[in-house]
């Protein structure tokens, strides 16, 4: 009969609207599900790489460095440690300001000099370390030179008209970057950084092999 009918009607038209309702809650669980998701996802990176990071430069930090080096499966190659010549007149001259924005660009600049497999950290206040997985002495001498050319030819004019150069001394030299054998190792490449600032500054000495002068 025509009432029979209309009640159906009524009944499916009742039905539809719940499954409507069912359909709407359960996207906009979904939505807020992965939305929470995302979020959670960005907030552990953005821990992470706090942890991992020095925030002046956006190297790696020490914690980073030794995180990165702990992960490689090849662990021999040269530990190079790069440190500005001078940095404390920099600042004393200059102010903190721009020996910060120094450090900044210098880091940049040592940075841009090596490949993404070379892992680049800032190691202390104005001392930066790189590991190279590679054996090859010759490529390494090449590449040191290079680090101290293209700092030394840095422009900070913008900064202050008086300061017209800065340079970084090098040491560097090859072993294991192994948990136990780091510290060894840091030693020998921090010995021929010191003899290569006693030894008049913006030049690089390699282990076991000559020195080498810009
Ligand atoms: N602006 C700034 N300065 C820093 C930072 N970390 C360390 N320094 C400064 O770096 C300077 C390092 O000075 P020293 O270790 O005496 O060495 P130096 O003057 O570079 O002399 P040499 O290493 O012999 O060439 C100190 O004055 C520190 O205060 C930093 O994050 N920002």
């Amino acid at each position: 009969s025509d009432v029979s009918w209309q009640k159906q009607a009524i009944e499916q038209t009742r039905l539809n609207i719940i499954l409507f309702i069912n359909i709407a809650i359960f996207a906009v669980v979904l939505v807020l599900t992965l939305w929470q998701l995302v979020k959670t996802k960005r907030v552990n990176q953005h821990h992470y790489e706090q942890s991992v990071l020095d925030p002046l430069t956006q190297l790696f930090n020490r914690h980073g460095f030794h995180q990165s080096v702990d992960s490689l499966d090849n662990k021999s190659g040269f530990l190079l440690i790069a440190d500005i010549d001078n940095f404390k007149s920099i600042n004393d001259r200059f102010g903190h300001n721009i020996g910060d924005k120094v450090l900044h660009r210098v880091a940049k600049t040592l940075k841009q000099q090596v490949r993404d497999s070379d892992i680049v950290a800032r190691y202390g206040g104005e001392e930066f370390v790189i590991f190279f997985p590679s054996q090859d002495s010759n490529q390494l001498k090449m590449i040191s030179q290079r680090l101290i050319c293209s700092v030394s030819a840095l422009d900070f004019s913008d900064l202050n008209e008086n300061l017209k150069q800065v340079t970084i001394s090098v040491g560097l030299d090859k072993g294991s970057v192994e948990a136990n054998h780091f510290e060894l190792l840091y030693e020998k490449a921090d010995t021929l950084l010191y003899k290569a600032k006693s030894s008049g500054k913006n030049q690089f000495i390699m282990g076991h092999l000559e020195s080498a002068s810009v």
